[in-house]
């Protein structure tokens, strides 16, 4: 066993009942959590953008704070959505509902092949780093909502109804962030509106911590979104954490607040502007805690390469053009740090 993974066990028996455990993280990039003693209670600060700022006479205002946020930290809040707070509990509750059923009726859902249109993710042991995966995720495409509402659970009963109302709501501040985003970028408004082809959904499940043989139990490992952008809804248990500065950081929830990552295919487009966010979340020994991620992701046609706008002598083309069907089959073919699959597009990798 290597020192650095020696040193995750004994921190990780250290925090052991510490509720809000950190992770710090000497290389970012290594995608193998360092535990140790940080300040457990810290939260990063969190760029807060007002949605409502994007409808009136502070938009050009706001547009520049999303691209300062998408610049510098890869992510930010948003806050006055339009979201109604009470679709956001039913799909809060709806989740949870879904997760404390019994295990026959989740595991229906338990799917090998990424492709399929609707899949249950169970927690797994990583043994090659000695660490175990807890998160459980239901995964499944979701635009437009009549299109998939079929595949998905019928048990809870509310399941169809709540998770169809939720995904129409966020599919409106998909679209106008992504237009803030492409004005942010000096891009025409619909620039990324115009290859945008929906999104899909997973409902993350974080068990209060379990017993494990292995020696590290982490809710989700280090890695970027394979997305243009995420929208995240976290219940009221923090686990989030971000890389900002090279330091994690916790982004706490927010109440009624979203989080926007920037993901691998902005990365692309903006030509390394904006850069992917790497995140991961942690566990709670106390409380289980419910995530929902709309990852936002283009059709399988739609040309990738950086927008020839931000092309120029002073920054060459980082990337060469691809479509999202060649990354998306290149993601499941090259087993790579997720940090590392736009390094496939760059132009010497012929
Ligand atoms: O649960 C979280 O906070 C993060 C989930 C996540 O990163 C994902 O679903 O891709
Ligand atoms: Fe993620």
């Amino acid at each position: 066993m290597s020192p650095t993974l020696l040193q995750e066990v004994s921190d990780h028996h250290a925090l052991a009942g510490a509720k809000n455990a950190s992770y710090a993280h000497s290389d970012p990039l290594s995608e193998i959590p360092t535990l140790s003693g940080v300040d457990i209670s810290a939260d990063g600060s969190t760029p807060i953008i007002d949605m409502e700022a994007l409808l009136g006479p502070r938009r050009s205002e706001a547009i520049k704070q999303i691209g300062l946020a998408c610049e510098k930290n890869g992510f930010f809040a948003v806050k006055n959505h339009g979201i109604p707070e009470m679709k956001i509990n039913n799909m809060l509750d709806t989740a949870r509902e879904f997760f404390h059923l019994p295990d026959e009726e989740r595991l229906k859902f338990r799917s090998a092949d990424p492709d399929s249109v609707i899949r249950l993710v169970t927690g797994f042991q990583d043994k090659t780093r000695n660490v175990f995966v807890s998160r459980q995720s239901l995964k499944f495409h979701c635009h437009p909502v009549e299109e998939y509402k079929g595949h998905w659970p019928s048990n809870p009963p509310s399941f169809r109804e709540n998770v169809g109302e939720y995904c129409e709501s966020v599919r409106k501040v998909e679209v106008a962030i992504l237009e803030a985003i492409s004005e942010s970028l000096d891009l025409e408004r619909d620039y990324i509106d115009k290859i945008l082809k929906g999104h899909y959904v997973s409902i993350n499940y974080y068990p209060a911590c379990q017993e494990s043989e292995l020696d590290v139990t982490h809710g989700v490992r280090t890695h970027t979104d394979p997305t243009l952008i995420t929208i995240l809804m976290q219940d009221d248990v923090p686990g989030l954490q971000v890389i900002n500065d090279d330091k994690w950081i916790n982004v706490n929830p927010i109440p009624n607040a979203v989080v926007v990552h920037v993901g691998d295919i902005l990365q692309a487009i903006s030509n390394y502007r904006y850069k992917s966010l790497l995140h991961q979340a942690i566990v709670n020994c106390e409380k289980e805690r419910v995530s929902i991620a709309s990852y936002c992701y283009p059709s399988d046609d739609a040309m990738i390469g950086p927008a020839k706008k931000l092309i120029d002598e002073v920054h060459p083309a980082i990337y060469k053009d691809f479509t999202y069907r060649e990354f998306h089959e290149s993601m499941w073919r090259v087993k790579c740090s997720t940090a590392k699959r736009l390094d496939l597009f760059k132009p010497s990798s012929d």
